[in-house]
């Protein structure tokens, strides 16, 4: 069954009310819009940054994912709710959870790849200072297919996809936050790899640029089809950015080129670690 996805490119703001009100205001837009899928950025909370996660945690539940709830449920919609700072136990987390059209959380995804990078003269992000990373692999069920969930760096690990792909996903959702080294780069060229390489769709949701924050986001929030292409997207304000995905075309293109058959298992295959 088709549907409309949205994917809401918050400005987010140093005020936490301000965001979680403006998330509110945008979700419901969206929905008075015929989306039945809505997805926030990775932090909508809190300003990105390593100085930040600790002062914008929160435990789960907690006052933001309560917003989330009530939104899912006040515009029956199912809500991939970003990512917000977590505290847990002594521990920080980067974390997304979701809920479907009674309020319900169905999925609670910490980022399982951590944003550890050094591009000399660039950028030096270290998400690993202040964050421990998540162990689980995280997917739900909607009526119109399952969805995977990874948050930005994620994306960078072709397995994780392979997995969700694995496990019956037609839908990949990753909250991120690609900066203006990297977004440049490679955003749009991972979305697509990850695309094809599963016959997927996949969808990228940006928080809006902030030219004066510590840490710039690309934007560009963006669908790409299950044949790698680019189907929506835009710039680096504020919006929402709408498609309607057809999880039957998934089922067309792996028909066309029927990699997952092809697969040599009997050379090479990807197994789960179990703890
Ligand atoms: N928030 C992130 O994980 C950023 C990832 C990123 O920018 C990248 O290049 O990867």
């Amino acid at each position: 069954m088709a549907f409309r996805l949205a994917l809401v490119q918050l400005a987010v703001s140093a005020s936490k009310a301000d965001n979680l009100q403006n998330a509110a205001r945008l979700i419901k837009q969206a929905s008075q819009n015929g989306a039945k899928v809505v997805a926030l950025p990775e932090c909508f909370n809190s300003p990105y940054g390593t100085s930040y996660f600790k002062d914008y945690a929160e435990r789960i539940p907690g006052q933001s994912t309560e917003v989330l709830s009530k939104a899912a449920k006040e515009n029956n919609i199912f809500l991939i709710g970003g990512s917000i700072p977590e505290e847990d136990n002594g521990k920080l987390y980067n974390t997304c959870t979701v809920y479907n059209p009674e309020g319900n959380m169905v999925a609670k995804h910490r980022k399982v790849h951590l944003f550890d990078i050094d591009v000399p003269g660039k950028i030096c992000f270290k998400e690993s200072e202040t964050l421990s990373p998540g162990k689980e692999f995280t997917t739900f069920d909607t009526p119109f297919c399952k969805i995977g969930i990874g948050i930005c760096y994620d994306i960078r690990f072709p397995e994780l996809a392979y997995i969700y792909s694995d496990l019956g996903c037609k839908l990949l959702v990753y909250p991120g936050a690609f900066n203006m080294t990297t977004g440049p780069a490679h955003w749009e060229l991972l979305q697509r790899s990850r695309a094809i390489d599963n016959q997927v769709y996949v969808a990228s949701v940006s928080p809006a640029r902030d030219e004066k924050a510590t840490y710039i986001a690309w934007g560009h929030t963006t669908v790409v089809s299950p044949w790698g292409e680019v189907v929506a997207t835009t710039e680096h304000e504020e919006t929402i950015v709408y498609y309607n995905i057809n999880p039957d075309y998934v089922d067309e293109v792996r028909s066309q080129i029927p990699i997952r058959s092809q697969k040599r298992s009997d050379l090479y295959k990807l197994t789960k670690v179990s703890e």
